[in-house]
């Protein structure tokens, strides 16, 4: 029996919309510096395939921070696992996120990377839940607005599972109730 209920983003709309997203952000930070701030793991799937449509000049580097445990749902507390080895002073950062839940994890990083002196900061992620939202946070680039059910794929995991996926897909609860 499969331990999903539904496909919710194909690996060919993943894709297509990650084109759409690359050619928005090289337009706007044409000639310019820009780094891009992956947040592991998750966001190793769509920082990947995001980066090898940017030109050579960008620049990736990484943070893990930790809000989830190995559950389903948000702790609330953010806690640094691997800081950034970049000095970000007067450069332009993009941080790239997989998923906006609740917006915590994201709301703290910004306030955290926002006071290292970099001339910009802004997000792109590739899945948002507006329905789910505690914070709101200013995201300039956005894939996909979902329900707000929990999925898998394309670097989202349930206890370390399903990240290999290459799509996003809704997982029954009966797998994480379990
Ligand atoms: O908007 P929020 O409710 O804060 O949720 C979003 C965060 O949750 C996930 O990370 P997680 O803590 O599961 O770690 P992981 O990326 O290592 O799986 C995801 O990668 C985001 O960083
Ligand atoms: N795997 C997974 N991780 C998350 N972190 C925040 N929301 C989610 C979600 O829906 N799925």
């Amino acid at each position: 029996m499969s331990d999903f209920s539904e496909v919710l983003v194909s690996e060919n709309s993943i894709g297509r919309k990650l084109d759409e997203m690359a050619e928005a952000i090289r337009r706007d930070y044409e000639g310019q510096d820009l780094l891009l701030v992956g947040v592991l793991k998750g966001a190793v799937m769509v920082m990947a395939d995001l980066a090898r449509r940017m030109p050579p000049h960008v620049q990736m580097d990484w943070m893990a921070v930790s809000s989830y445990g190995s559950g389903t749902k948000s702790s609330g507390v953010v806690r640094i696992l691997k800081d950034l080895d970049a000095d970000l002073t007067g450069r332009h950062v993009l941080i790239v996120e997989d998923i906006i839940d609740t917006g915590v994890t994201l709301s703290w990083l910004l306030g955290n990377l926002r006071t290292r002196g970099a001339a910009s900061v802004e997000v792109a992620a590739l899945l948002r839940k507006p329905k789910a939202a505690v914070v709101e946070v200013p995201c300039k680039y956005v894939g996909f607005d979902i329900p707000p059910d929990f999925v898998v794929g394309y670097g989202l995991d349930f206890a370390e599972n399903y990240r290999t996926l290459p799509f996003v897909a809704v997982l029954k609860p009966e797998v994480y109730e379990k």
